[in-house]
């Protein structure tokens, strides 16, 4: 490949924006989980696309939220880092008429820095097409955007277009990540997300976001078979059972769907283990947030 020019963006937007959907959608793999819930990307994720004699580095980050507990603040750190130091940003808003808090808070940020800011109108499919040019006016009126990209990350379209908007924004020089690689996440903690993913997707509000996914064993057999051991930790006995279900039927649902998307990912058979521990405040316990491996940079 003859990668000529390679450069860092960064997705920031308000939590459920679609940042992880579009994420996928740029790169065209399954790498952010995705869900219908608020606050579900803990790390920051980096998903690499080469297209054309272009690199992509993109960096999807958690949305910006207040911090309530120990993890919270974590998050709001990532997102804080991950403005600094990237050749562009994507602001990711929904197709509403009206600069929200978190948004305005957002091109505060970044117009401090003087990073270029490309505005990005996702779930345009749920909108009419007056109604979009009155979020655009809304939006140039308060901040000078080097361009503004119409898309849904959901169906794809603009997904093209803003690539190539986004090609310009790119500085000439070396690559930085090398052809066949499309994330930094180590593969393990890519398929701990998938479960956690599927925790959101089957259990109620509550209960999701008071669980970690740890992998205990990732290894592969000669014959390519992957046997994945994983220990899903809540904080409150109550949270166990339910993870569980009755006769094991809940944990049965989680492992079985976890285990089709991370067979799709890694291309390979996967045999998945499954355990519920409780761990009682976790999320305010910072080495135990290290030790499950969200990184602390
Ligand atoms: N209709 C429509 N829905 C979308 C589109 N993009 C994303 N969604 C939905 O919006 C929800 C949130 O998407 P995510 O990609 O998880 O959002 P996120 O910004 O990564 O969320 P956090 O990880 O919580 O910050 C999901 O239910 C998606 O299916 C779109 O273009 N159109």
């Amino acid at each position: 490949m003859n990668l000529t020019k390679s450069g860092m963006i960064s997705i920031v937007g308000r939590p459920n924006v679609g940042k992880s959907t579009l994420t996928n959608a740029l790169v065209g793999e399954k790498i952010a989980i995705v869900t219908n819930k608020p606050q579900t990307t803990r790390n920051r994720i980096c998903a690499v696309l080469n297209r054309g004699e272009c690199q992509y580095v993109f960096m999807d980050t958690p949305g910006l939220h207040k911090a309530r507990t120990r993890l919270g603040e974590y998050m709001v750190g990532v997102v804080k880092e991950s403005v600094a130091d990237v050749d562009a940003v994507m602001l990711l808003i929904e197709p509403i008429p009206h600069v929200g808090g978190p948004e305005a808070e957002l091109i505060a940020r970044i117009r401090a820095l003087g990073v270029p800011v490309v505005l990005v109108i996702n779930k345009i499919d749920t909108v009419k097409k007056e109604e979009l040019l009155t979020v655009m006016q809304v939006y140039q009126a308060e901040c000078d955007f080097q361009a503004i990209v119409p898309i849904s990350a959901k169906n794809g379209d603009g997904v093209e277009e803003l690539l190539n908007v986004l090609a310009a924004f790119l500085p000439e020089g070396p690559q930085l990540f090398p052809d066949d690689m499309i994330t930094d996440q180590p593969e393990r903690q890519v398929c701990a997300e998938i479960i956690r993913e599927k925790l959101l997707l089957c259990l109620d509000k509550e209960i999701p976001h008071g669980t970690a996914v740890e992998l205990s064993k990732f290894s592969e057999r000669e014959n390519g078979i992957i046997d994945i051991d994983a220990t899903i930790y809540c904080e409150k006995a109550s949270h166990k059972g339910i993870i569980i279900g009755k006769n094991g039927a809940m944990l049965k649902k989680i492992s079985t769907l976890a285990r089709k998307d991370i067979e799709a990912f890694m291309g390979a058979k996967v045999f998945l283990e499954t355990w519920v521990k409780v761990k009682e405040n976790w999320r305010d316990n910072l080495n135990f947030i290290r030790d499950v491996g969200y990184r602390d940079e």
